[in-house]
């Protein structure tokens, strides 16, 4: 059988304060999944990244790594690891190409130049490669953050929000690296808040909420769990209380419910019109991972702690 990229065993959390940010949270990820590590904010997604990097130590639990703990074998675990961190962390004084040889170095690897080169062109910074790190726009900075996350050739690679604040275009040609990376056999585990990337882009996901594990499946599985249809309605007037319980989210005046199917819409016009209220903009929308992310991790879901 071959050794999963990584084991998460029952991997607890409190920090100094007593806070618990991961509570008993287990899971494997096989070798070559393309698989999203799902959460809303503060439900545990950098702590975990953190313990696995070996930068925060787990209060109890396991963590192994390509078949390496973390903590007993620390320098394997670390080596078969490449992380892109959330914030964009930089030594200002070094070009692009400096601060990957640098990096290299951390990791007593010696004549990396051909390899430095590659993600250099293919991370389409082969302009900038003299270019000061400090000079580099946030987007080209992003893909520096990328380019050190690989200077060791990991087999895992973690991406904590890497399309966060980056434009379209380098998002399209980010997504197209790393999924030939992924082809080439590289495990890859993201975390992202656009949900969209990780329906189109991730065969596996696991749900965080408030440190606990609260699903973990294929993507296909999860859609499949969540039917129905999503109404997306701006009105002229408040919504009538007999929407109420089809009511997903509000913001104003616009109001999305959920519909179990197209004969609940004649019911949401007939109340509507009972109620003299007018319809401003309406549209109709499939299930996709969001539906499915709100219901699972948002405070008005089931079994919300
Ligand atoms: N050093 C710390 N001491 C105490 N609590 C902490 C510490 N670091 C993080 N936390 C808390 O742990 C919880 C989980 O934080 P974490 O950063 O892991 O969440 P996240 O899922 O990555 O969120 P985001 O999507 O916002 O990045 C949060 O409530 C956070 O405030």
């Amino acid at each position: 059988m071959t050794t999963p990229a990584l084991v998460i065993d029952h991997a607890v959390k409190t920090y100094a304060n007593g806070f618990t940010a991961l509570n008993d949270v287990s899971f494997t990820v096989a070798a070559g999944e393309f698989f999203g590590l799902l959460g809303p904010n503060g439900a545990g997604k950098t702590t975990l990244i953190s313990a696995m990097a070996g930068l925060s130590r787990l209060t109890s639990g396991q963590i192994a790594v390509n078949g390496h703990d973390v903590r007993r074998d620390a320098y394997a675990a670390r080596m078969s690891l490449g992380v892109v961190p959330q914030e964009l962390v930089f030594d200002p004084f070094f070009s692009v190409r400096e601060a990957l040889q640098f990096q290299s170095g951390y990791f007593g690897i010696k004549n990396n130049d051909a390899w430095i080169d590659e993600i250099i062109t293919r991370l389409g910074l082969a302009d900038k490669a003299d270019t000061n790190t400090r000079e580099l726009s946030g987007g080209m900075k992003r893909r520096v953050m990328v380019a050190q996350a690989l200077v060791h050739r990991p087999p895992v690679i973690v991406l904590d929000e890497p399309t966060a604040g980056v434009d379209v275009e380098l998002r399209q040609s980010l997504w197209q690296f790393i999924e030939s990376l992924n082809r080439q056999g590289h495990t890859i585990i993201l975390t992202t808040h656009y949900l969209e990337e990780a329906q189109s882009l991730c065969s596996r996901i696991a749900m965080m909420k408030h440190g606990r594990l609260v699903a973990l499946d294929s993507t296909a599985n999860l859609l499949k769990s969540d039917t129905g249809l999503r109404l997306a309605l701006t009105l002229d007037n408040r919504l009538p209380e007999s929407l109420h319980r089809c009511l997903l989210s509000s913001d104003g005046d616009q109001h999305t419910l959920k519909l179990a199917d197209y004969g609940e819409l004649a019911f949401v016009l007939q109340a509507l019109k009972f109620d003299g209220i007018n319809i401003k903009s309406m549209s109709l929308l499939e299930t996709d991972l969001e539906d499915v992310f709100l219901r699972l991790t948002s405070d008005h879901a089931e079994g919300a702690a």
